[in-house]
């Protein structure tokens, strides 16, 4: 799914208008519906109690004032309060005009903001898309007072005071929602992790927006939703064998941390692939070997850690770097491997690579390394590991922006990882994941993704792109699976390995 811009955002509702033959007020009613029937569903009358509008002078507070007709005539106990300008909208202007006589209206000063007592249900129709600089005077007033009474708040397609696509300074003034209700497309404002204490909970309720417009819009920013994957893995055919689904080499663990191979190995083997041949420190050889005995091992002569590279001939993918250490010997192992790959794209497609963890954080040490990354490697740090690998970032817009020219300058897909984990590409576009759930903050889960997208990766019928989003898709969803019946504090990394299978089904052609 596109996520839009604030501007492309109001041309879909024209074009919307136009193709359909609406008036606005018509599109501001769909709007004002997808809204109510979801507030209704949230909170009968009696649980809501007193209801507060709270409404700007633009369409977001027109939005504000149809809800509040709709909820009245639907049995809710009503009352609108609004913040004064110049001007206000046309289909404000019609709303307000509609706006039954029995429901009670204030105009909000200084002097008067209205009483909000703890637990009221608020919502907040004060501005949307239209905002056009950070809050300031009457409107900052109330919405700190807003904030301040702890109240049940639910945005109308953003929280009164944030910017759609862009950062608020810091010290500004925004609602704190419980639930943010949008139309049409998820907006990038919600994926950040700096804005989650406004948005709250979102939903984005389809209000028959123009398709035709969407498709022909260009955005570097996409939601990877459950429609993104269909059938993104192909099915099996019947005369398939060991090597159509490819041979992985995993190089993983050291002293301590041979867990990490264990797992990133089960979950590459619960990714499909053909064959898994595991590269672990001499330590980890009966433990590797007992664990997963579906997968080959090749113990290193070293004891603690990975010390040499086997022969990367008989492999389609390699991936390196859970439970690997630093060690110096791994380094020179990263970096002939890396100069491998590099030196088969000569004659050949680039030996897929997939770069995690301790591997990622060898080539934030020796950033000249980066020169060497095969076109289409993908790689998967979260935020500090990415940090290594550029610099620190003023705010998670200016990491997006990293994450971006970082992808493009290095040909790679970088996913950074974390709620909403986003895939960059080399082409420049961000693509943001939509499964997984907090129990997946848990030790192992990073080595169980990288195993999945090696198993991906190795697979010759994906492309580089399909693979990464798949996998990253697939990894989330297996651990909504299993937190479904662990719970998230009882979710371990295993777990998520163990759901692969079910997730991946679910995208099969
Ligand atoms: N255009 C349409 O047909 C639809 C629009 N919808 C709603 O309309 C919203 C967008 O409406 P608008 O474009 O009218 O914009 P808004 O309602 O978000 O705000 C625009 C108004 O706020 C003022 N304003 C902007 N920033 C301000 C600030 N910092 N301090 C004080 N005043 C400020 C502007 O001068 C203008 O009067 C969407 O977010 C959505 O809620 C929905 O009804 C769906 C259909
Ligand atoms: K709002």
């Amino acid at each position: 799914m596109k996520i839009l811009t604030a501007a492309q955002t109001r041309e879909l509702d024209q074009a919307t208008i136009r193709e359909q033959h609406l008036t606005s007020a018509e599109l501001m009613e769909r709007a004002a519906e997808a809204l109510v029937e979801w507030f209704c569903s949230l909170l009968d009358q009696e649980q809501a109690g007193e209801v507060l509008v709270l409404c700007g002078p633009g369409n977001n507070g027109g939005d504000g004032l149809a809800a509040a007709r709709l909820l009245h005539q639907a049995g809710y106990q009503m009352r609108v309060a609004l913040l004064p300008a110049e001007t206000q909208s046309a289909d404000w202007q019609h709303n307000r005009l509609h706006l039954p006589e029995a429901i009670p209206v204030a105009d909000i000063s200084e002097q008067q903001l209205p009483a909000i007592l703890p637990g009221t249900v608020v919502i907040d129709a004060l501005f949307g898309t239209g905002l056009a600089r950070p809050l300031a005077g009457l409107a900052a007033a109330l919405v700190a007072h807003l904030n301040a009474a702890r109240a049940r708040v639910v945005a109308v397609d953003i929280p009164s005071g944030l910017f759609t696509e862009a950062p608020q300074p810091r010290e500004d003034v925004a609602v704190r929602a419980q639930h943010t209700v949008s139309f049409g497309t998820p907006k990038l404002a919600f994926l950040l992790p700096q804005n989650a204490e406004f948005v709250g909970e979102w939903h984005v309720k389809d209000i028959g927006l123009s398709q035709e417009f969407i498709a022909g819009s260009t955005t570097p920013w996409y939601y990877t939703d459950e429609a993104a994957v269909a059938g993104a893995l192909p099915a099996r055919a019947q005369f398939s064998h060991k090597g159509t689904f490819g041979h992985a080499l995993l190089l993983a663990g050291s002293r301590g941390k041979v867990g990490a191979a264990v797992l990133a190995a089960r979950a590459c083997l619960r990714g499909g692939v053909g064959l898994l041949t595991a590269r672990v420190p001499g330590c980890g050889y009966d433990i590797f070997q007992t664990s997963v005995p579906e997968a080959m091992c090749l113990a290193d002569p070293q004891p603690n850690f990975i010390s040499a590279l086997p022969d990367l001939q008989p492999y389609q993918a390699v991936g390196i770097g859970p439970g690997l250490g630093q060690d110096a010997a791994s380094l020179a192992v990263l970096q002939q491997l890396l100069q491998t790959a590099a030196a088969t794209t000569a004659h050949q497609k680039p030996l897929p690579l997939v770069i995690d963890a301790d591997a990622l954080n060898l080539l934030g040490q020796h950033r000249e390394l980066l020169a060497l990354l095969p076109e289409n490697t993908v790689l998967t740090p979260h935020p500090k590991e990415f940090e290594r690998l550029t610099e620190p970032a003023r705010d998670d817009y200016h990491r997006l922006e990293l994450l971006r020219q970082f992808a493009q300058q290095r040909r790679c897909l970088v996913l950074l990882k974390g709620a909403y984990s986003c895939l960059a590409t080399p082409t420049g576009e961000l693509h943001f994941n939509s499964t997984g759930n907090p129990g997946m903050a848990t030790g192992g889960s990073g080595d169980v993704l990288t195993g999945l997208l090696l198993a991906l990766r190795a697979d010759a019928r994906l492309l580089p792109f399909q693979a990464a989003q798949l996998g990253v898709y697939a990894h989330g969803r297996a651990g909504d699976l299993a937190a479904a019946k662990t719970g998230q504090a009882g979710l371990i990394a295993g777990d998520i390995a163990h759901y692969i299978g079910p997730a991946l089904r679910e995208a099969e052609a």
